[in-house]
């Protein structure tokens, strides 16, 4: 028998688990409201709301000066881990979308954190690609398109530097991962989730946080 985690997280639960974290400050809290009024059928997409905290954290526990964003959306997870990088940090967020992105730089303006924001509009394997090969990012936070997410852990390993850290979100796939006839996205979490697990680069732990989150520190 495994002995597994029998908290049920219910509505109650989740408020109590907020309230004992951080709260959002004003401008994270209007980047949330704003993704959600403005992109109603989009929304779901923003990294949820105990993240924020939790990549701050994670940004300071690193000590990161150069952090990577690969999916960057209205700019909600880039705000909160610029927020914690020292005044000379540089966070390189990969998207597609400028549509999108615009939100995140005028959120990033009105924090005082947008000269630590390096916004690239282009597809992220291109941006990954064309940064120098040695090892030198502290944190990287993916969360984009889930077919690609092999291609893009294989770009950052190689430039992880030694106990950096690259935090993987959607690994649980909405249970998706569990089903053995999955498809599509779904299927492709299963296969970047198996290949994480044999990565013997890096020390890796699967964490029940919101829709699953990994985090894989470079040996
Ligand atoms: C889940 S959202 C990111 C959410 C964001 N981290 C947040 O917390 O608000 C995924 C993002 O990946 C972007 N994306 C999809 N394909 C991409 C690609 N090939 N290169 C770069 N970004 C891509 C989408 O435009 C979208 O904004």
């Amino acid at each position: 028998m495994t002995k597994g985690n029998d908290t049920t997280i219910t509505a109650e639960l989740y408020a109590y688990m907020l309230a004992h974290n951080p709260p959002l400050d004003p401008v994270q809290r209007e980047l949330v409201d704003t993704t959600y009024a403005r992109f109603p059928d989009h929304a779901g997409m923003q990294s949820a709301e105990e993240q924020a905290p939790l990549l701050a954290f994670l940004v300071r526990l690193v000590g990161a000066r150069h952090v990577v964003e690969v999916g960057t959306f209205t700019g909600f997870s880039a705000l909160a881990m610029a927020q914690a990088l020292p005044a000379d940090g540089t966070l390189i967020a990969c998207d597609i979308s400028e549509e999108w992105t615009a939100y995140g730089r005028e959120a990033w303006a009105k924090a005082g954190v947008a000269d630590r924001v390096d916004l690239r509009i282009a597809p992220a394997l291109d941006t990954l690609r064309a940064m120098p090969d040695e090892p030198h990012i502290d944190f990287a936070y993916l969360d984009a398109d889930k077919g690609g997410y092999i291609a893009y852990w294989e770009e950052l390993v190689p430039r992880m530097r030694r106990g950096g850290v690259i935090a993987t979100d959607n690994v649980l796939f909405h249970g998706g991962v569990t089903d053995p006839e999955a498809t599509g996205p779904a299927a492709a979490i299963k296969e970047f989730n198996d290949h994480v697990s044999a990565d013997d680069r890096m020390d890796s732990v699967l964490l029940t946080v919101s829709d699953g989150l990994t985090l894989s520190r470079k040996k």
